[in-house]
């Protein structure tokens, strides 16, 4: 079908989302949706695709209705720029794609609101939700009955239990794993490798096994 996405953001998760959606085409035969460019306030191609202008341009190429959007923009432990970052450029919640890779598993009753998006071998329990533009990475696992708040970020190999809730703009990062019924709250982190047991308090990062306080998030 070809529709057109726009990715937003630059060649980390950007790029990820880009060989997906060209992964997808190529082996999968998927022909739904293709790259038509990035937008990047710092370069002018992206993983050699053009980049169609700056955060400031989006309300500009909202005008053009073949365009949606995916969101790539994610600093772990400084998200309160990127929530402020997403707010900024204000993009109606319809205008996004939603991007699944062929080989990952997503339950029928699971929820996948705009602009999330599930790489490559990745699982999506029954009764889950995850919010709006939320990224799940490589081989990252998300429970049963979890509830993932808009703008989280799954790093690779992460694994999220059932029954947990997690709120806006946080994360679980690389190899870190989040035992069930733990909540997790606004800008907070599961540190790599950490293993957490109890809740994390709002913009908060912490590490370890099991996983203890560090430190706060950044507030600039
Ligand atoms: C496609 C993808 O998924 S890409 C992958 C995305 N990246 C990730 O998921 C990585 C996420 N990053 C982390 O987990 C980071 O370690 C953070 C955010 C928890 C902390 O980062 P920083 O604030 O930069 O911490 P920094 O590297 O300065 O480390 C400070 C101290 O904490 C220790 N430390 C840092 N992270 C951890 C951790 N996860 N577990 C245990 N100790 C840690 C460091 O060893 C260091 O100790 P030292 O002072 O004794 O030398």
């Amino acid at each position: 079908m070809n529709k057109k996405v726009i990715i937003i953001g630059g060649e980390g998760n950007g790029g990820v989302i880009a060989a997906c959606i060209e992964d997808n085409r190529k082996r999968f035969g998927d022909l739904e949706w293709e790259v038509a460019g990035f937008v990047n306030d710092y370069e002018t191609q992206v993983c050699g695709y053009p980049v169609l202008g700056g955060t400031d341009d989006v309300q500009e190429l909202l005008k053009n209705p073949d365009y949606h959007f995916m969101w790539g923009i994610h600093m772990i432990g400084r998200n309160i720029l990127t929530e402020k970052t997403f707010r900024k450029v204000n993009i109606p919640r319809e205008r996004f794609a939603t991007i699944v890779h062929k080989t990952a598993f997503v339950a029928d009753s699971a929820v996948l609101e705009p602009g999330v998006f599930v790489m490559s071998n990745c699982y999506v329990g029954a009764q889950a939700r995850l919010g709006q533009c939320s990224l799940m990475m490589a081989n990252s696992l998300v429970g049963h009955n979890t509830t993932v708040g808009p703008l989280c970020h799954f790093s690779v190999g992460s694994i999220t239990s059932s029954y947990i809730t997690i709120g806006l703009c946080s994360d679980v990062t690389l190899g870190a794993k989040v035992i069930e019924k733990v909540k997790i709250g606004d800008f907070a982190v599961a540190g790599a490798g950490s293993l957490v047991t109890h809740n994390i308090p709002d913009y908060e990062i912490h590490v370890g096994t099991p996983a203890k306080f560090m430190k706060r998030v950044r507030e600039d």
